[in-house]
This record gives structure tokens, C-alpha cells and sequence, in this order.
């Protein structure tokens, strides 16, 4: 089989180094991330977006390039740094404040919520909102919303035939191009006027900014449009709407299962957000700081749970060893966080939810501690973590601090099935 991989492969990924990697990630994942995460790794393209050109500007899908290099530049220093993000914090809020509105009215009226839905819409408002300072939903259809970034995301991870087989990108056999044109029309329905109609305010005399990512980018590309053009601009809305809507309310979601399913662990985390900030009362983004029992939960529930548990593809750029074998120019490359996050080799109980793990740890979830890599690692690290990160503490924090939560029809904790999606009934807790 060595040998075999050794021979000079077409270019795409193949099956064998994707399976044969992961069984060793399995067995060495500090090493093993090391090396992937050197730049001699870099992204795939998936070919998902012929039509609509949206390859040549995704942050997501370019290669590393100055066009890359800039766009995540600007997320950086602009987009996600923290004085940013603590400028538009009462955009978050306000959209907090309207989840927490509408769990109370289920709760008036004893409705069971389906929290990842609840999650799903509340993490597409924290974008929009953080984005643009407007509702995104309402102009698509929140169904219709799941379904195109479902869409999206499954073309992003699923196989495509074309490229193992290049002769096929024609006939688009899976019709990933057909379907992902058709959806990221949509989405560029609703962004096109959104930029066109701000672009207008912003030559008006009296205009005073949102404090949103929309107005940072017009003002960089006002000031050079070499930087970002308003073309770029809807691209890299659309990526970071797709990459972090599912992402971040799937983390949500499998949090509060993980808390329900463990009452110690609940309890614990309620009893700090009680003695800190005071029961009852919604989370400040400053408060997080203060809350390490909270902190530690978040990053368990990213151990067991990685929202992207493969990753994002890479391709070897060269020949490299790794573990002794040989991952060849060109293959594409999975990391299999979900199983690193369930190694007995790397995690005492790995199987146990156990946020004390983390209590007297210095281990982050910035990239540096290869155990531990659920937003990726290297120059190509998830450039949204600062905002993903806030907005999990924010909305978990305040979901049980404002609210008792019980399982649908009265079940027992011990019987819930974690891969299930979690109903259950908010009862309000008054400050
Ligand atoms: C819990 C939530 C999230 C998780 C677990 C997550 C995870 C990841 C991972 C694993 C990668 C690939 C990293 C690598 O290849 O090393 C990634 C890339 C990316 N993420 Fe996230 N993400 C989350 C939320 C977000 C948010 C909120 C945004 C933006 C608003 C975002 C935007 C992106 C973008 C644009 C990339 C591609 C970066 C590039 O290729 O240069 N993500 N994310």
C-alpha cells in the first residue's frame, strides 16, 4: 500500500490517503497536525461554483495567493479584531434580547422550543445583524435560509466526482455546480441592494456609521479598491454567512445537550453565572471573562462535538511524510477532529462529558494545542473564531441563566440520545 501511494496520482484526492490519514490521525494527532498545519498544506477547491465565479473570490476556496492574503488581512485587522467586535457588541445584544423574547412567549404558553432551530435562526441574526445591522431572514424565508446554507455546506464537504475524474466537469454529474449557482443566486439577491442602497447613504452629507462589517469594508475600498471591491465584498459575505451559521449553532446546540444531559455539569455552570452576574440576567460579552466554568463547557462540547469534524480540505502542495508515510503532491487531506476529540490515547474518559478537564488547563482553542483544534490551525485557522467564540458564550450563558430547562414528555436525562436534535421546555427564571 506504501508503495502504491508513493506512485505519482492524478491530481484530486484520493481515497486511500484520505482514509489511511485519518486512521493515522487517529494514532498521532499532535505530530500529525504539526505537519498539516505547515503551509505546505493548503486549501482545495471544490469546484462548486463554476458559474457564478464564486471560486476566484471565496476566502474559503482560493488558494493562497494576494488575493487571500488581503482578504484575510482584513479579516483580521478589521472584521474580527476585538476592537471591532467590541464596537458592535449592541448589535448582538439586541438580537440576544429578541431570542430570549421569544423563548419566554414559548414558555407563557409551556411550548417545547427545538433549540437547534432556535440556535440556527438566532446564530443567522448575530451574523446579519453583526454584518449589515439587518435582518437577513425575512428577505429570504427562514426554511428557505436553512436550505440554501445546507446546501452550500454539504456541496462544500461532499465528494465531487469531477474531481477524481476531471473529464467530467462538464456534465457536472452530481449537479453540485447546477444546484450551488442556483442557491448562491439567491443569496447574492438579497446582498446586491443591501451594498447598492448603503453605498448611497454613504454619500449622503449626514451619514453616521452602523458600527457594522459593511461599513468597514466600503470605507477600505473607498479609501483603495485594490484592497476589496464591492464585488469581493458579497463574496466574502456569502462565505462567512455559510461557514458560520450551521457551524456555530450546531456547537450551541450540542452544548446544551451535553448540559442537560449532565445536571452536575448544568448545575455548576448556572451556580457561576448565578454568584457572577446574578440569576436571571442576560450575558454580557464582557462578563465572559469572569466565567471560566462556562469557558471550559464551550470547549469540552467543541472537543466531543466539532461543529466541522473533518475540517476543512487541504491538498498537499508537495510530497510530504508524515507518520512514515508518504502523502503525495496534490492528494487532498482530511483531519479528523471528532475522532483526535475521542482518542484514549490523547484524552483521559475521552467518552465523558468532563468540563473540569479544562478548569486547570492552559490548553485554548486558538491552534496552538494540536489536541484541541475545532476552528483548525495554521494560516488558514478559521479567521471567524473571535466572533463564533462570543457568540456561543453569549447565547449559551444567557439560555440557562434566564431560563430552567426540561426535557420533552418528561424524559430522563439518562435516556436522551445525544445525536438527536434537543426539544425542551424553558421555564423562566426572574431575575
Ligand atoms: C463554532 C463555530 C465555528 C467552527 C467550529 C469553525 C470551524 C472552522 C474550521 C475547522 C475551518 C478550517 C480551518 C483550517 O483549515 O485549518 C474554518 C474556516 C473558516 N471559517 Fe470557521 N468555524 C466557525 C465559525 C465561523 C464563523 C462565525 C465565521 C465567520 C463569520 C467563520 C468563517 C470561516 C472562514 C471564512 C473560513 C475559511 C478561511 C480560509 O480558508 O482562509 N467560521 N472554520
Amino acid at each position: 500500500r506504501s508503495r502504491k501511494l508513493n506512485y505519482k496520482l492524478p491530481p484530486g484526492p484520493s481515497i486511500l490517503t484520505i482514509i489511511r490519514n485519518s486512521l493515522e490521525l487517529y494514532k498521532k494527532p499532535q505530530q500529525t497536525m504539526a505537519k498539516l498545519a505547515s503551509p505546505i498544506m493548503h486549501r482545495t477547491n471544490p469546484d462548486i461554483t463554476t458559474a457564478c465565479n464564486h471560486n476566484n473570490y471565496s476566502l474559503v476556496f482560493l488558494p493562497v495567493s494576494p488575493l487571500w492574503q488581503e482578504l484575510r488581512k482584513i479579516c483580521h485587522g478589521n472584521l474580527f479584531s476585538t476592537k471591532t467586535l467590541d464596537s458592535s457588541q449592541d448589535l448582538r445584544r439586541k438580537k440576544l434580547h429578541e431570542l430570549l423574547g421569544d423563548i419566554r412567549q414559548s414558555s407563557l404558553k409551556g411550548e417545547t422550543v427545538d433549540v437547534g432551530r432556535a440556535a440556527f435562526m438566532a446564530c443567522i441574526n448575530f451574523l446579519s445583524y453583526t454584518f449589515v445591522s439587518e435582518d437577513f431572514v425575512p428577505s429570504v424565508g427562514d426554511g428557505e435560509y436553512k436550505h440554501i446554507v445546507g446546501t452550500l455546506l454539504k456541496a462544500t464537504g461532499t465528494p465531487n466526482l469531477v474531481d477524481y475524474f476531471p473529464m467530467l466537469r462538464m456534465f457536472d454529474p452530481q449537479g453540485i455546480r447546477r444546484h450551488t449557482t442556483d442557491y448562491i443566486d439567491k443569496l447574492f439577491d438579497v446582498l446586491d441592494p443591501l451594498i447598492e442602497n448603503r453605498m448611497k447613504m454613504r454619500r449622503e452629507n449626514d451619514y453616521a456609521t452602523n458600527n457594522d462589517m459593511l461599513d468597514i469594508l466600503l470605507e477600505i475600498s473607498e479609501r483603495s479598491s485594490e484592497k476589496i471591491h464591492k464585488k469581493q465584498i458579497k463574496h466574502l459575505f456569502l462565505d462567512l454567512l455559510v461557514a458560520g451559521t450551521d457551524t456555530t449553532a450546531y456547537g450551541l446546540e450540542r452544548t446544551m445537550s451535553e448540559l442537560m444531559h449532565n445536571p452536575e455539569a448544568m448545575a455548576k455552570a448556572k451556580k457561576e453565572l448565578a454568584e457572577t452576574i446574578g440569576v436571571g440576567k442576560v450575558v454580557e460579552e464582557s462578563d465572559v471573562a469572569r466565567l471560566p466554568y462556562l469557558q471550559a463547557v464551550i470547549k469540552e462540547s467543541l472537543r466531543m462535538h466539532p461543529p466541522a469534524p473533518m475540517l476543512l480540505p487541504r491538498r498537499a502542495k508537495r510530497d510530504v511524510q508524515v507518520c512514515g508515510y508518504t502523502i503525495p503532491q496534490g492528494a487532498q487531506v482530511l483531519i479528523n477532529e471528532w475522532a483526535i476529540g475521542r482518542n484514549p490515547q490523547v484524552w483521559d474518559n475521552a467518552h465523558v462529558f468532563s468540563p473540569e478537564r479544562f478548569l486547570h488547563s492552559d490548553i485554548d482553542i486558538k491552534g496552538r494545542h494540536f489536541k484541541l483544534t475545532p476552528f483548525g490551525s495554521g494560516r488558514r485557522i478559521c479567521p471567524g473564531s473571535p466572533l463564533a467564540i462570543r457568540m456561543l458564550h453569549l447565547m449559551l450563558g444567557s439560555l440557562i441563566n434566564c431560563f430552567h430547562w426540561k426535557l420533552e414528555n418528561n424524559m430522563d436525562p439518562k435516556d436522551m440520545d445525544l445525536d438527536q436534535s434537543l426539544r425542551a421546555i424553558p421555564i423562566p427564571l426572574l431575575a
